[in-house]
């Protein structure tokens, strides 16, 4: 690659410059060797583990006395590949501790197959994937179910739940756990539900919790350090841990949870493998889904929805750019080209929201009806960007007097939160509504839903950094669920347009989904593929050294 047509940053390459100026290496080495650590620094923020090197570039490394594997210096080689320390620490940690939790699998006890029966009771001769994946839990101390919406994750994972407690000589502790705050509101809602269809005792019901936490939270963050109170030292109580929508979680993220976790205890992961990996270095679950299969199970039936919205995802994912043309074609109002203008259909969505604004609903309400619609963009700036979106959208509603923009808080205007704040408990993700004060007539409040479904609301001046959200980026729509999706899509391939993108995006409509690109975007856009720099997969096939 072309260092010369990089879009590399100042800090990439200070920090080469820095570096290259404590090596051994001869001043004309340097430059060569500044490139390479520039290019590591910038493949680093794009989401890269480690960068392939050559033969040559690895001498470098190596003469420049920076490197060893040990924790010692600040670079690591190992094979191609070139690391920061800790990147490379975080993989061979993760690596190794799952292989350690592994090694304890545990002989299936005598009572597996009776309860299997009864809580997967047989309805066809076909097999029931939901059961072999509760089968691989009950049995792995660390196990993944991997599947797309609707396909019954979280009905087996309530199901092994009710199983490990049966049992178990005394009640497990579980912890159930989401990456964003989001995710884990979701995750509550639908465990709730599921525990009362379960068939067995309230006694092993009420062994189940109800409540989802964050990652952070469960870890115990301490912002801003970037330390967690929980590790290896002081690891959490739990016997078994559930994480959610775990395609989000970095390396960095899984390496810490699992260091985390006591000796005995065990993990569990649920994810779709084919979204978006995460925002932050790696593609974990996906490299471990290909190299663990006897600990992964895959659902693949959608309990959900059928036809349409799965047939474009599916065709989507598995690349067949043009089939995946050909449904939105059919003509199927659950999933089309869209054929007006996008922010007239925007503003259209988001009108009973504001009509119900104006009749004087309720926050709950509101929230339910805002959440009902999401315009997703790939890209934050640019054509078709959400910035653009955001500002038409505003402009057209304010046009059509179904807003009255005073300034930059006005009532009726969507939020979301960019950054986590503890202390007010408002988390990176979070969609808040600005409504007048119920109490003070002129006042403006930014109204929130908790994940225990109460309200809170905050002066708008002291909500953490936010932007408007009639529009979001399809990365932060990870982890949310729409009734009905608009996806509008930039005019010209950039690299952030890729078929694990559109993937994600169009798996977020419950019922309808929309598209705005043309054709040769979509065949563009599916034919490019995130492919993450990563030796994780080499690890957990050569064994941590
Ligand atoms: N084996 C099954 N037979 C019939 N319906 C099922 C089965 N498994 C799950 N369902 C139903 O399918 C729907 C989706 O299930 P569930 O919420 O467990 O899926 P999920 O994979 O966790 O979904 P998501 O990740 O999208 O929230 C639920 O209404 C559930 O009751």
């Amino acid at each position: 690659m072309s260092l010369e047509n990089q879009p590399y940053t100042r800090l990439d390459s200070a920090f080469a410059r820095f570096l290259s100026q404590r090596s051994r290496l001869e001043d004309s080495q340097r430059p060569a060797f500044e490139k390479l650590l520039i290019r590591l620094s910038y493949e680093q923020n794009q989401g890269h583990n480690c960068i392939a090197i050559s033969a040559a570039e690895q001498a470098l490394v190596v003469a420049s006395g920076l490197a060893d594997d040990e924790g010692g210096r600040p670079l690591v080689v190992e094979q191609n590949r070139l690391y920061l320390q800790r990147y490379w620490q975080y993989e061979q940690r993760l690596a190794g501790q799952l292989k350690a939790m592994m090694a304890n699998a545990t002989p299936a006890p005598a009572r597996l197959d009776s309860l299997l029966a009864q809580y997967f009771p047989p309805l066809s001769d076909a097999i029931d994937w939901q059961r072999e994946a509760a089968n691989v839990a009950v049995k792995q101390p660390f196990s993944i179910i991997t599947g797309g919406p609707g396909t019954g994750k979280t009905t087996t994972v309530v199901k092994i739940l009710a199983v490990l407690q049966e049992l178990a000589a005394q009640p497990l502790l579980i912890a159930l756990a989401a990456p964003t705050g989001k995710a884990a509101m979701r995750l509550q809602e639908s465990i709730g539900s599921r525990k009362a269809d379960l068939p067995c005792s309230e006694a092993i019901k009420n062994q189940i919790p109800e409540t989802v936490t964050t990652l952070h939270r469960l870890l115990g963050a301490r912002p801003p350090s970037p330390y967690f109170r929980h590790h290896a030292q002081q690891p959490l109580i739990y016997d078994l841990v559930v994480v959610d929508e775990a395609s989000m979680v970095d390396l960095a993220l899984m390496s810490k949870l699992v260091d985390a976790l006591k000796p005995s205890a065990r993990l569990i992961l649920l994810g779709d493998k084919d979204q978006l990996a995460s925002v932050e270095s790696g593609a974990v679950l996906a490299d471990m889904t290909h190299s663990l299969p006897e600990q992964t199970l895959e659902l693949q039936t959608s309990h959900r929805f059928g036809g349409v919205i799965k047939r474009l995802a599916d065709a989507v994912n598995q690349q067949e750019a043009e089939q995946a043309w050909q449904v939105l074609q059919q003509g199927d109002p659950a999933c089309l080209l869209l054929s007006e203008d996008p922010i007239s259909y925007a503003a259209a969505q988001y009108r009973t929201y504001l009509q119900l604004l104006h009749s004087g609903a309720d926050f709950p309400t509101l929230y339910q009806q805002f959440s009902q619609f999401q315009v997703l963009c790939a890209n934050r700036q640019g054509k078709h960007s959400v910035a653009d979106l955001n500002q038409r959208i505003e402009q057209k509603l304010a046009e059509q007097r179904h807003i009255h923009v005073t300034g930059l808080w006005y009532v009726g205007r969507p939020i979301m939160v960019t950054q986590n704040n503890a202390a007010l408990q408002l988390y990176n993700g979070d969609i808040g509504l600005c409504l007048p004060d119920q109490g003070q007539q002129g006042k403006l409040m930014v109204y929130f839903q908790r994940a225990d479904g109460s309200v809170k609301k905050y002066l708008p001046a002291r909500v953490p950094p936010c932007e408007t959200v009639y529009a979001m980026t399809i990365h932060k729509s990870q982890g949310s669920e729409f009734a009905q999706v608009l996806v509008v899509l930039p005019e010209a391939i950039n690299p952030v347009l890729t078929k694990e993108l559109l993937y994600t995006a169009i798996t977020r409509a419950k019922t309808t989904v929309k598209i705005v690109a043309d054709k040769a975007l979509w065949m563009q856009a599916i034919a490019q593929k995130v492919a993450r720099v990563t030796g994780l997969v080499a690890k957990f096939q050569d064994g941590a050294r």
